[in-house]
């Protein structure tokens, strides 16, 4: 087809609008067959899931193994992300409820993740996004959960200990910092007295921190876009954040890319009521709080090695019950169908531990 291409302007621009045309004519197909599926989904429960994240992550990994270039994988995924976005909001748009304010690296994750045909409900702490879905006001939540630089977040994982929530899916984000001023400052760098931004922001931006403002004063706050507006407020001080935060409150970035480390990335869950089926490529994360005696943690590790279950992740928290009892979050590259998961899962029943099933989900796809 490539060679078919005419060599001139118009001639290419003709090109172009007859194949929009088509990619329109067949947008618009793939929108009525879901909202046909929509209907079928009405018809068969009564309280339909309208939202398929093992079927999302298929069909995105499937986008992937297919595509032959020039477009890259990922951003052919990202186009489907949008258009799959676009036709779940014609079955029924989601509400997703998230740390906000607006403008905060949860709300670009739950874009990234939902795509942006959702109608969004940030909210001012954690636990107030497990509130707002276990009381139905939004289909989904949005919470970070681990910086690669910084680490867990404590907040998010001891929510879960007492939530009913299920893990739907996580979300990975290469999280870029920008030093960033009121117009007004732009040309007065040497004026700013004090530097606001989110606890974890600050300590993934130290190094630069210490080098370009030693002796400026650092302010923590609940949010960088809470940090950007007070900046945007004030006539003295700068804000560290995300490019949507500066947007979000018309502020200029005097310096980009100011984390430490260069592959910064933060993980996001997906919190929601339903469990998820299995998409093929999957995770379980397990909350598991053991015996306190010697071996406990060993004979956990080795039921999952005998089993050949490959763990990606273990995170240990005091269960906030006796001193020295702690409870312990793992991630299972499996689904919890997974006959391997459920062997392990029965042999730990007949042992003096707890375990929750927080949920299985497809490992994130873009
Ligand atoms: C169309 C469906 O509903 C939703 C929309 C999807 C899509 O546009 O491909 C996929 C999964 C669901 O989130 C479906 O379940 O197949």
């Amino acid at each position: 087809m490539l060679e078919q291409l005419p060599d001139n302007l118009p001639g290419l621009r003709d090109e172009i609008d007859q194949l929009d045309s088509k990619i329109q004519q067949l947008i618009n197909q793939r929108a009525l067959c879901a909202e046909k599926v929509g209907e079928v989904k009405m018809k068969a429960g009564e309280d339909p899931l309208f939202y398929r994240p093992e079927r999302e992550a298929q069909v995105l990994r499937r986008v992937m193994e297919r595509n032959d270039g020039p477009v890259g994988n990922e951003q052919m995924a990202r186009l489907f992300r949008e258009v799959m976005s676009v036709c779940l909001a014609l079955e029924e748009p989601m509400k997703i409820a998230f740390l906000g304010p607006e403008g905060t690296f949860t709300q670009q994750a739950s874009l990234k993740h939902f795509g942006n045909s959702i109608i969004s409900k940030p909210l001012p702490a954690i636990d107030e996004v497990f509130r707002e879905v276990e009381a139905g006001g939004a289909n989904y939540g949005v919470v970070p959960v681990e910086n690669s630089t910084e680490g867990v977040v404590n907040h998010t994982l001891d929510t879960f200990v007492k939530s009913p929530l299920k893990i739907c899916g996580e979300v990975e984000l290469r999280i870029h910092h920008h030093f960033m001023v009121p117009e007004s400052l732009k040309n007065q760098i040497g004026t700013i007295k004090r530097i606001y931004s989110h606890q974890q922001s600050l300590a993934q931006c130290r190094e630069w921190l210490d080098r370009r403002f030693p002796g400026v004063e650092r302010h923590a706050v609940g949010s960088n876009a809470e940090a950007a507006k007070i900046a945007s407020e004030r006539d003295d001080a700068a804000a560290i954040g995300g490019e949507m935060a500066a947007t979000q409150y018309g502020l200029a970035i005097h310096a980009s890319n100011i984390e430490d480390e260069p592959d910064n990335t933060t993980r996001f869950l997906i919190i929601g009521r339903e469990t998820v089926l299995s998409s093929g490529k999957d995770k379980t994360s397990l909350l598991i709080s053991a015996e306190n005696r010697p071996g406990a943690l060993f004979g956990m590790l080795e039921a999952f090695a005998r089993k050949g279950l490959d763990l990606s992740r273990i995170e240990s928290r005091p269960s906030r019950q006796g001193n020295w009892n702690y409870v312990f979050f793992l991630d299972v590259l499996a689904h919890n169908d997974d006959p391997a998961m459920q062997a392990v899962l029965e042999e730990f029943a007949t042992k003096p531990m707890l375990v929750k099933v927080l949920g299985s989900y497809p490992i994130a796809v873009l």
